[in-house]
């Protein structure tokens, strides 16, 4: 299912059909009969909107010629044409901007647990399992573990995540060797945490993590070809409970000196809050914990922040970082319902998605995707004398499952939508899917009936349709950095889903 890397064959792709995404907040696009050319590179560098019509007389690949001038031989040019499939569409890789890789073998379990007590009861057990003495044991437990997880997530397509992995550095340099070989962008963290008062079994001393931290950057610098660098290095204190001072100065420095993104936990839980308050008592408010120390920058994201004051949203704001949205963990942990909307419109602080495994029970992004709109209606529904609807649309979830992720790790320009010299990392969704869980009626169709606003109205409903009843499934094909890294017409039917 994951295809093999090496065997590829690089060559120039012209996809050609409907393209759905949501390059500016809230505002869904849908580009009909629109041809996109991917180079060697895996970079855009043609793309042509709303051409039907002249394709349809001449074809795609004599459409090209005509337009760029380009003399290439057409043998070297693959086709990908869906322009005729009405419920096919390409839509941007998804970027997992919250997710805890080694806490994969405990999805479902701990529910209702409330965070405090459920690190103690079901994390720090597991992830100290991958710090055990026999190297051999522990890495295999990290291979088993870790490669299953780069695989769903991809199943899921999820082209770009931004990994927490433990605090041990040899399982944590294998989670980067891992997503190089399936060809999956990501940001990988060694979990950095030396004050773990309450579990002491699973923490490190200051000059250990250190030590871990180098080794894990500078593995993750020489692993990346040099024409592509797929896998990056992540600060990763786990949240400031478990950091001492001395910690949050030496990652905040190193963070600046390296330029490295930084990604941590915030306000995801009343005790929490009061826990760092007690800890912290020269600090103004939880948020500049983390800014007092240099941690906030514009490629931070803080995971869940659901209980911030102003003053924390403003300060958010001005630093340019981003809040990862975990509605699938808020709800299960049952730590709250986070005033996304708010924050998007209001403070115009970036938010991206997190499946925050394993607080979060499905590695998925379109599942995070429903319970971020579901988990708005319910804050709806008990905040109704407030001023502010807090009610996501389907646009401003898929806004922040793309291009709020790719803001969020610093790739903006990079991925997150279609645009000419942007990387083709992307997802074909087909809810006509061999294996599809969705029945489809002509019911949608009438809608079609050659204007803008019928084709909008249209693709509004099949976008409800995929996300509520839609799963992975769905996702049929998965490209990282121009690279075809799933394909499920290759193997038997059914094989890859995660939702049967
Ligand atoms: O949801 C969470 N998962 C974690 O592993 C964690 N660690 C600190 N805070 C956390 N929150
Ligand atoms: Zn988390």
């Amino acid at each position: 299912m994951v295809e093999k890397i090496a065997a590829q064959e690089t060559e120039y792709t012209l996809y050609y059909g409907t393209f759905v995404h949501t390059p500016t907040l809230g505002k869904l696009e849908i580009l009909k009969y629109t041809l996109v050319g991917v180079d060697k590179s895996g970079t855009i560098d043609f793309m042509k909107q709303d051409v039907h019509n002249e394709v349809q007389d001449i074809g795609v690949l004599s459409f090209y010629k005509q337009e760029t001038k380009r003399t290439v031989s057409t043998s070297s040019i693959k086709v990908v044409d869906i322009s005729n499939e009405q419920l096919k569409f390409f839509l941007p890789g998804f970027i997992d901007t919250h997710i805890h890789a080694s806490q994969y073998p405990n999805l479902g379990v701990g529910l209702g647990c409330p965070l405090l007590e459920w690190l103690n009861e079901y994390t720090f057990p597991l992830e100290s399992s991958f710090t055990e003495n026999n190297r051999e044991e522990k890495l295999a437990f990290a291979q088993d573990v870790y490669s299953k997880v780069v695989k769903k997530t991809l199943v899921c397509g999820t082209t770009c995540a931004s990994y927490f992995a433990t605090i041990d550095a040899d399982t944590t340099r294998l989670l980067a060797d891992l997503c190089l070989e399936a060809g999956q962008r990501a940001f990988v963290g060694k979990v950095c945490m030396d004050d773990n008062s309450v579990y002491p079994e699973y923490q490190e001393d200051y000059d250990t993590c250190v030590k871990s931290m180098e080794e894990v950057n500078s593995h993750i610098e020489s692993i990346n070809p040099k024409s592509e660098v797929l896998v990056k290095p992540i600060v990763t204190p786990r949240f400031a409970p478990v950091c001492s001072r001395k910690l949050l100065s030496y990652l905040g420095s190193l963070a600046d000196e390296k330029n490295l993104p930084v990604q941590t936990h915030l306000s995801e839980n009343t005790k929490e809050i009061e826990l760092v308050r007690t800890l912290f008592p020269e600090c103004k408010n939880y948020t500049s914990v983390y800014d007092d120390y240099h941690l906030l920058k514009d490629t931070t994201i803080l995971a869940h922040s659901i209980h911030l004051d102003n003053d924390e949203c403003n300060l958010i704001q001005k630093k340019g970082s981003t809040i990862a949205h975990c509605p699938m963990s808020n709800s299960f942990i049952s730590s709250g319902e986070s005033p996304v909307k708010k924050y998007l419109y209001k403070y115009n602080i970036n938010v991206s998605l997190g499946t925050d495994v394993s607080g979060g029970f499905k590695p998925s992004i379109l599942e995070t995707v429903k319970h971020s709109i579901l988990a708005s209606q319910h804050l709806h529904m008990h905040t109704k004398h407030e001023s502010f609807d807090p009610r996501l649309t389907v646009a401003d979830t898929i806004y922040m499952a793309t291009m709020g992720g790719a803001t969020g790790v610093g790739l903006q320009n990079v991925v997150g939508s279609f645009a000419v010299g942007k990387k083709w990392d992307t997802q074909l969704i087909e809810l006509d899917s061999s294996d599809s869980n969705i029945d489809i009626f002509g019911w949608n169709d009438r809608f079609l009936d050659g204007t803008k606003e019928s084709v909008i109205k249209y693709y509004t409903n099949l976008l409800n349709i995929w996300v509520f009843t839609g799963d992975d499934r769905n996702c049929t094909k998965v490209w990282c950095n121009g690279r075809k890294v799933i394909d499920k017409s290759k193997q038997g039917a059914g094989m890859t889903a995660i939702n049967n």
